[in-house]
C-alpha cells in the first residue's frame, strides 16, 4: 500500500472530484460517513460526544459528522474555533446544514469555554487536517492543551490536530488523540515513533479516492500489508534441494541461544537444510535443541574464528550472538561472499561500525538488519529527529546498494532503489531478547528457497511480525518469549 505526501492526496482528491466526477461536499459527506461507521463501533451513542471543528476542509467534515451523529441519537455539543465566515465552501455548506438540526457553539478568542467533565464522554478533533502549514500558537494552542487535559478519549478526524504529515513536527500544541481515523491511506507521520502519542492507534478508513490516480502516484514510502505478501509455490515433487540449503554462523559460548532461535526459525520458515556454524564447546547445545541442523564445526572452542568453506551454500547469514573477537576473520569471512546472498545481523553489523570501509566488500543486496542503536554506530552518527532518520537509512541503502531492516515497531526495509516499506505486524511483546535472531533465521530462510532479497526482507519481516502477533494472542504481549514466535510461523 502507498504512502503520499499531502500535496499528493490533494491532487487525488481534485482528480477524483474531476474524474469520477463528484461534487467536493459529497466527498466530505463520504469521508465525515466513512468515519462515522469506524467510530460508532468504538462509541455508541450513550457517550456524550463534544467535537471541536476549525474552518477548512477539516473542520467541515467535523460539522458533517457532528450532523450524523446527532440523527444516529448522540448527544452533540459542536465548537466551531475560529471566524467561521473565514471557513471554506464545503465548510460553511455544512455548518449551514447542522445548524438546521443542532447547535453550533462559535468559540473566539478570550471566550469562555468548559470542556465536558461528564466521564462517558469523547472528544472529536476536526480542528486541522493536512492543511496544517504552521505550528499551532495562540487561542488555538490553549484550546489544545485544555482537551489534552481532560483525560478524555480523543478521536481525530484525518490526523491530530497540530501533527505534520511528511515532516517533523516541533514542540508546539498537537491533540494527543486515543484513536486518529484517517482517510484512505496512512500518513507517513504515523510511523515515525517521536509522533507515538499524537497519533495513538490508527485506522485507514476507504473514502473512494480514483484507484487509477493511486495507480499512478509516485512514492518512496510504501505500508507492507497482507496484499503485499506472496507464498512460494510449492511443487508436491519437491525435495529438500528444491527448498534450497542455508548456511548460518551464529552464537558463542554463553550465547548459544542466538544460534539456536535462528536455526529453528529458518527450519520453521520452510528451507530444506540448513547448516550453522557454531565454537566445538557448544555443539551439543545446538544438535540437541534442534535435531533437524547439520552442524559445521569451528576449530576454536569459544567464538567465531573464521570460516573456510561455504561456497556450497544458496544464502548465508553471519553475525547473531558471534562475539566481537575476530574482526579480522570477519573480514576474511567477507572476502569470501561475493555473489553471495547474504545477510549480516547484530555483531556483525557492530564490527561493520568498527570498520566501515568493510561495507565495500558486501555484495549488492547484502541485507543488513539493525536495532536502531546498531544503526547509528553501523553509521558512526545519531539524528535530530525520525525524518532526518528516515533520510539517512534511505541515502545509505542507496549508496551502499544494500537493504536495510531498521528494526522496531513498524520496521522500516530501506531498499537500494530508496524506497522504504513500513511494515504493519508485530507488537511490544517482542521487545524480548531473541526475537531478533528469529527475523534472522527467517530472512535466511527465504533467501536459501529463493525469493528475490527485497520480497525476502519484506516478506520475512511481516512474517515475523505475523507470528509475534499470533504468539500474543496465544499468550499474552507480557509472557510471550522469542520461541513462541517461532511456534507460531505458519
Ligand atoms: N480535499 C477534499 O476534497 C477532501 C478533504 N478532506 C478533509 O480536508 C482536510 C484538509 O482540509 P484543508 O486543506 O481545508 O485544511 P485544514 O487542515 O482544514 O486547515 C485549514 C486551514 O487552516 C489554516 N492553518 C494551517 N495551519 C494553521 C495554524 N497553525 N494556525 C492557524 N491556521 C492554520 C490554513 O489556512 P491559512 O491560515 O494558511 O490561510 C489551512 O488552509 C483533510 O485533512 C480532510 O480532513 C476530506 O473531507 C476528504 C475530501
Ligand atoms: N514494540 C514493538 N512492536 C513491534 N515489533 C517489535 C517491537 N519491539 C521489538 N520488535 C521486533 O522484535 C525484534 C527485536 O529485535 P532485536 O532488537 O534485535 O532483539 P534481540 O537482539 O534481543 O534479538 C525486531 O524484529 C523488532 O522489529
Ligand atoms: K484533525
Amino acid at each position: 500500500m502507498k504512502i503520499l505526501s499531502t500535496y499528493q492526496t490533494r491532487d487525488l482528491d481534485e482528480y477524483t472530484i474531476k474524474n469520477e466526477p463528484i461534487p467536493s461536499i459529497d466527498l466530505m459527506e463520504r469521508a465525515a460517513q466513512a468515519f462515522v461507521n469506524s467510530f460508532v463501533l468504538k462509541y455508541d451513542n450513550t457517550f456524550k460526544t463534544v467535537i471541536f471543528c476549525g474552518i477548512g476542509n477539516n473542520g467541515g467534515d467535523g460539522l458533517a459528522v457532528a450532523r450524523k451523529l446527532h440523527q444516529l441519537g448522540y448527544d452533540v455539543q459542536t465548537y466551531v474555533l475560529g471566524n467561521s465566515t473565514n471557513g471554506s465552501i464545503d465548510f460553511l455548506e455544512n455548518l449551514k446544514r447542522l445548524q438546521n438540526q443542532s447547535e453550533v457553539i462559535k468559540l473566539s478568542e478570550n471566550d469562555e469555554f468548559h470542556l465536558p467533565k461528564k466521564e462517558k464522554s469523547v472528544i472529536i478533533d476536526a480542528i486541522f487536517g493536512s492543511g496544517l502549514n504552521r505550528p499551532i500558537d495562540g487561542f488555538l494552542a490553549i484550546v489544545i492543551l485544555k482537551i489534552n487535559q481532560t483525560g478524555l478519549p480523543i478521536v481525530s478526524i484525518d490526523i491530530a490536530s497540530g501533527l505534520f504529515s511528511d515532516t517533523h513536527s516541533p514542540q508546539s500544541a498537537v491533540i494527543q488523540p486515543t484513536y486518529t481515523i484517517t482517510f484512505q491511506y496512512p500518513k507517513l507521520a504515523f510511523f515515525q515513533p517521536e509522533n507515538e502519542k499524537s497519533v495513538g492507534s490508527w485506522e485507514a478508513v476507504d473514502i473512494g479516492l480514483s484507484q487509477d490516480s493511486i495507480r499512478e502516484a509516485k512514492t518512496k514510502y510504501y505500508y507492507t500489508s497482507s496484499a503485499e505478501i506472496r507464498p512460494l509455490a510449492r511443487s508436491s515433487f519437491s525435495h529438500k534441494g528444491t527448498f534450497g540449503h542455508a548456511f548460518l554462523v551464529a552464537g558463542s559460548y554463553g550465547m548459544m541461544g542466538a544460534a539456536v532461535l535462528a536455526t529453528k526459525a529458518c527450519l520453521r520458515s520452510g528451507v530444506g537444510k540448513i547448516t550453522t556454524h557454531v565454537p566445538k564447546k557448544c555443539v551439543d547445545i545446538l544438535q540437541i535443541s534442534v535435531p533437524e541442523v547439520i552442524v559445521d564445526i569451528s576449530h576454536n572452542d569459544y567464538h567465531f574464528d573464521g570460516i573456510w568453506n561455504f561456497t556450497k551454500y544458496d544464502a548465508v547469514a553471519m553475525g547473531p550472538g558471534i562475539g566481537l573477537e575476530n574482526i579480522d576473520k570477519f573480514e576474511e569471512f567477507l572476502k569470501k561472499t561475493p555473489n553471495k546472498k547474504l545477510i549480516i545481523d547484530a555483531d556483525g553489523i557492530t564490527f561493520l561500525g568498527q570498520r566501515p570501509e568493510l561495507l565495500k566488500l558486501l555484495p549488492k543486496n547484502t541485507i543488513l538488519t539493525p536495532h536502531p542503536k546498531e544503526f547509528k554506530s553501523l553509521i558512526g552518527r545519531g539524528w535530530e529527529n525520525d525524518f532526518e532518520k528516515l533520510e539517512i537509512l534511505s541515502e545509505f541503502a542507496v549508496s551502499k546498494k544494500i537493504i536495510i531492516c531498521l528494526k522496531g515497531k513498524n520496521t522500516a526495509v530501506a531498499l537500494p532503489n530508496g524506497e522504504i516499506h513500513f511494515n504493519s505486524t508485530g507488537n511490544s511483546g517482542m521487545a524480548t531478547a531473541g526475537s531478533g535472531d528469529v527475523l534472522t533465521g527467517i530472512i535466511l530462510s527465504f533467501l536459501a528457497q529463493g525469493y528475490p532479497p527485497e520480497q525476502a526482507a519484506i516478506q520475512g519481516v511481516y512474517e515475523h511480525g505475523l507470528a509475534g502477533d499470533q504468539a500474543a494472542k496465544n499468550r499474552s504481549e507480557r509472557s510471550m518469549i522469542a520461541s513462541d514466535i517461532i511456534e507460531n510461523l505458519r
